[in-house]
């Protein structure tokens, strides 16, 4: 079967984008064909699949499938690619339009030429802070602030919240030494997450920079996640290390994110979006 895809990526965190709304696919193949698609030995080689869908409710559809063939309920750096092709694919009129997701409808603004829009500014509304909401099990149904979370040998602070999807975030001193794998791999798998969890580390540098890096639900380690470092932006002000309503600069392994929490509780994410290839995948259906 021949699959004609675009592969984009926003600071390195890259999937391979179908459009159907151009062409017709069965979307009941999605989960195997985000497996096959993601494998670089076999397939192209990627975080993930992105399907870019006709909408009853926004402009268009953005569903995300990660490299496991889970699917997500968002995804921020997929959101600007997303955007970018459907602005720079006459597929909207306007440069400020709506994305239906999962978790969703989010806003998004493209600036730049038609036909190559460079920056995104992606609304991914308010966060959603309750226990029950992430989701994740205990106690009570407050939020999970600096809790005390057991994992293997380790007694650790967690701070828990959903914005787009489920995000633990942990609070480190030097990023460069972030368990990701000791902690990450575990904690995304851990039954208090009963949808699993994005496991993100954060370095705070002052009171709008940090450092943040990710074990992402269904990927793994990633160079970049849009709702994970939003999420750690989050996580930084209820923990009181960064003030609220200011501009935030994420650094992440591929490049930078700008990202507010603004007064209105609506999270704003800024950041870049590319093209990597486009081309046509000869699917064998394994
Ligand atoms: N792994 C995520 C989906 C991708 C999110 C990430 N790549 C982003 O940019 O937000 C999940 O299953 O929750």
């Amino acid at each position: 079967m021949k699959i004609p895809f675009t592969k984009m990526h926003g600071i390195g965190n890259n999937y391979i984008y179908i459009d159907a709304i151009t062409h017709e696919f069965d979307a009941s193949t999605f989960n195997q064909l985000a497996i096959d698609v993601s494998n670089v030995n076999t397939g192209i080689g990627s975080d993930g699949l992105i399907v870019i869908h006709p909408s009853d409710v926004a402009d268009v559809g953005m569903r995300i499938f990660n490299k496991d063939g889970s699917e997500g309920q968002s995804c921020g750096n997929g959101l600007r690619c997303t955007a970018k092709y459907v602005y720079e694919n006459h597929l909207v009129s306007s440069s400020v339009f709506r994305i239906e997701t999962k978790a969703g409808i989010v806003t998004v603004e493209v600036y730049g030429e038609r036909e190559c829009i460079e920056q995104v500014t992606v609304d991914l509304g308010t966060p959603l802070l309750n226990r029950s909401q992430i989701p994740m099990h205990g106690p009570d149904d407050n939020r999970v602030i600096a809790e005390e979370f057991q994992v293997a040998s380790q007694t650790l602070q967690v701070t828990a919240l959903f914005l787009g999807n489920p995000n633990a975030v942990f609070f480190v001193d030097e990023i460069e030494g972030a368990p990701l794998h000791e902690v990450g791999a575990i904690v995304t798998e851990d039954p208090r997450f009963p949808d699993r969890v994005n496991v993100g580390f954060v370095e705070i540098l002052s009171r709008n920079e940090m450092n943040y890096r990710v074990w992402e639900r269904g990927s793994g380690i990633t160079e970049a996640c849009g709702t994970g470092a939003s999420a750690a932006v989050v996580a930084a002000i209820l923990n009181g290390y960064i003030e609220r309503g200011i501009d935030v600069t994420v650094h992440l392994s591929g490049g930078d994110l700008c990202i507010k929490w603004a007064d209105d509780d609506h999270v704003w994410m800024t950041g870049p979006a590319e093209t990597t290839i486009q081309g046509v995948f000869h699917w064998k259906r394994s």
